[in-house]
This record gives structure tokens, sequence and C-alpha cells, in this order.
């Protein structure tokens, strides 16, 4: 295969976890100007000197060409457009510090508080150039260069076909939509059931058990999306489907991880790594307690990590529900 062609376009990678690292990565690949912004200098200076993420993705080497920095004005000055990877909690904050000119693809599987959609964040603080890029994508895998496909969604069709190309190498294949609320949340929804998946691993159910939730939780994802201007097609692409797939059934999985620590009666949440699905099951299950649309995987999810139930009772709760037709 012959090598990509260098882009001349001006990137900066905004959080330097293990998904930013990998992007970051990737990138600059066919990018000679990319730059990564660490929120903690410790992190920044250790990312310069060794090129290795020891923390969050260990085993993948940042290119020399990557620029790293802590200050995050020098890394989006003069940025074509930037990729947002922090973590859902941390976004308003850092797209309040940033120009409102700036294109932004956000990269996080998670809301803001209140349930508010990250794209709706950032458009309602003035951002005109709004993108998010979902789809099964472990940084573990991508930062290795093993092939994966992705989707960027934005209603500037526009932005989303520059952000396809700048981000398009032969091991990453990029595809574009317009239905950004579809995009958006099969990515926050698919982890709280990679949670579930994760439990029922940890209390050893079986494959059925595993294939059992996926399912039904695929469609706990259709009925939310439904509701909230989502297309119907949307969740059986790879930021709903695909992503719930690698998701649910990954080694990688933060997710999944948290749910079988669950299980083990252990932590849910180790090494600082973030775990979104835990925060959206409590933000989704109190909407589906007001809007009464029944999200029972969603709702057994965060009542095991709020300690309301044990995992065995969660289960039994989802087993004992009433007769029904499957729809
Ligand atoms: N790890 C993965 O394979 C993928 C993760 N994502 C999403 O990307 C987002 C980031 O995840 P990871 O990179 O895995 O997280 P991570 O846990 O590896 O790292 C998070 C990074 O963000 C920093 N951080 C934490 N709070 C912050 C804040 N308020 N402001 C700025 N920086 C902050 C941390 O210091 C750390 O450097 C999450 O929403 C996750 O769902 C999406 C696709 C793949
Ligand atoms: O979103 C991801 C893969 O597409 C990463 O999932 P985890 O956060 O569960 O590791």
């Amino acid at each position: 295969m012959s090598e990509p062609a260098l882009s001349a376009a001006r990137l900066a990678v905004l959080g330097a976890g293990g998904w930013g690292t990998a992007l970051a990565r990737t990138l600059a690949q066919t990018h000679p100007n990319v730059t990564l912004w660490a929120r903690r200098e410790v992190l920044a200076g250790e990312l310069r000197r060794s090129r290795f993420n020891a923390a969050y993705l260990p085993g993948v080497a940042l290119p020399e060409s990557v620029s790293v920095t802590s200050d995050l004005s020098a890394a989006v000055a003069g940025a074509d457009f930037a990729f947002l990877v922090v973590p859902s909690v941390g976004m308003s904050g850092l797209l309040s510090a940033l120009p409102r000119s700036l294109g932004v693809v956000l990269c996080a599987k998670g809301l803001a508080p209140g349930g508010t959609r990250l794209s709706e964040l950032a458009a309602s603080l003035g951002f005109g150039r709004v993108a998010v890029l979902s789809g099964p994508n472990h940084a573990e895998e991508i930062g290795l260069g093993l092939p994966a496909a992705t989707v960027v969604a934005s209603r500037d069709e526009a932005f989303a076909r520059t952000v396809q190309a700048e981000l398009m190498t032969p091991s990453l294949r990029v595809y574009t939509s317009l239905d950004v609320p579809g995009v958006e949340l099969g990515g926050v929804l698919k982890n709280v059931v990679a949670v579930a998946a994760g439990l029922g691993d940890g209390l050893q159910l079986g494959d059925n058990a595993r294939a059992s939730v996926i399912t039904r939780g695929l469609r706990e994802m259709a009925r939310y999306l439904d509701g909230q201007g989502a297309q119907d097609d949307t969740v059986y692409g790879l930021s709903g489907l695909g992503d719930l797939v690698a998701t649910a059934t990954s080694r990688h999985s933060r997710n999944r991880a948290a749910g079988e620590a669950l299980a083990r009666g252990e932590a849910p949440e180790q090494g600082g790594k973030v775990v979104e699905g835990l925060r959206t099951a409590r933000l989704l299950s109190a909407w589906a307690q007001e809007s009464g649309v029944e999200l029972p995987i969603v709702q057994g999810v965060a009542a095991v990590s709020e300690g309301r139930l044990s995992p065995q009772q969660a289960l039994a709760v989802l087993m004992q529900r009433e007769a029904k037709a499957e729809g």
C-alpha cells in the first residue's frame, strides 16, 4: 500500500487520555502539524519526554512530529479545527475556553450535566462548526493502527466532509452523516448496555445472557433515540450496533470492565480512567422515570451503580418483568 499524502491542515487534539492519544497518532500519519493538549503539564512533559502515555494508553508511541502542550491557547492557535477528547463532564469547561470561530469535533461519549447532548451544548455556547465522532473505535486498537471504521456527523455537511478527508487513513475508514442526534446518542447509550453486559459476565451468566442484553439493549437505544429526533436506521449503523458490539464484548472496554467490577463488589472506576456509562445510566434513568418511557436495562445499571440494588437483585427485576411481545 502506498504512503498516504500529507495534508497542510493544522489540527489540534484537546485531551490526552487514551482516545486523544490514539487520535493524535492516527492524524500524525497524514499531518505534520498536529498538536496534542494535555490539561496537566506533568502529563504533557511526560509525553514530550518519553513519547508514551503510560497511564492512559501504554504501548502506543506518539510520533515525534506531534507537538504536546498544556497551553490551550497555543494548542488551538492557527488550527483549522480541533478534536475535543476530554470526558463529557469536562466538555463545558473546555468549550467555554475556546474561540467560537474554531470548528469542533466532539469525541466524548457522554452527556453534559442535566442530560444535554454535547453538540447541543456546543451550539448553545455559540460554536458554528460542530461535529460528533462516534463508532467502534477502541483507542487500544486504533492506536496500533488496526483497521476500523467510524462516523463523523454534522448538520454542516461541508464540515463533516472536511473532517472525513482529514481523518481518513488506510486503516481508518470514515463515513459522514447528517444525523447528529442519532450518531451522538448511539455512542452515549451503548456504554450503559456495555456495563450491563459486564455485570452479566461478572456474574458468569453465559453467552446467551450477553446476547440477550446486547439485543434488548439495542432495542432500548432505539426507543430512546426515536424520541430525540434521530433517524430510524442510524442506531443499526457503526455508531449504534457497531459500537455496542465492540464495547459490550471487548476486553478493552472500560464500561464492560466496570460492570464486571460491580458484579465482584469492587469499585467500578479504576486507574483514573473515565467510565461514561455509569453517569449516563443515572441521567437516563432519571429521564425514564420522569417521561414514563421504559428503559429497564438502563434503570437496572443505574440502580446497581447507586447501590439501590445488588447485581443479583437487578437481574431478578429484569427477568421477572411482566410477559410481553417482543418489540
Ligand atoms: N478510550 C476509548 O477507546 C474511547 C473513548 N471515547 C470517549 O472519549 C472520551 C475520553 O475518553 P478517554 O480518552 O478514554 O479517557 P481517559 O480516561 O483515557 O483520559 C481522560 C483524559 O482527560 C483528562 N481530563 C479529565 N477531566 C478533564 C477535564 N475536566 N478537562 C480536561 N481534561 C480532563 C484526564 O486527565 C485524562 O488525560 C470519553 O467520553 C470516552 O467515552 C471515545 C472513543 C474511544
Ligand atoms: O467507545 C469506546 C469504543 O468505541 C470505548 O469504550 P470504553 O469507554 O468502554 O472503553
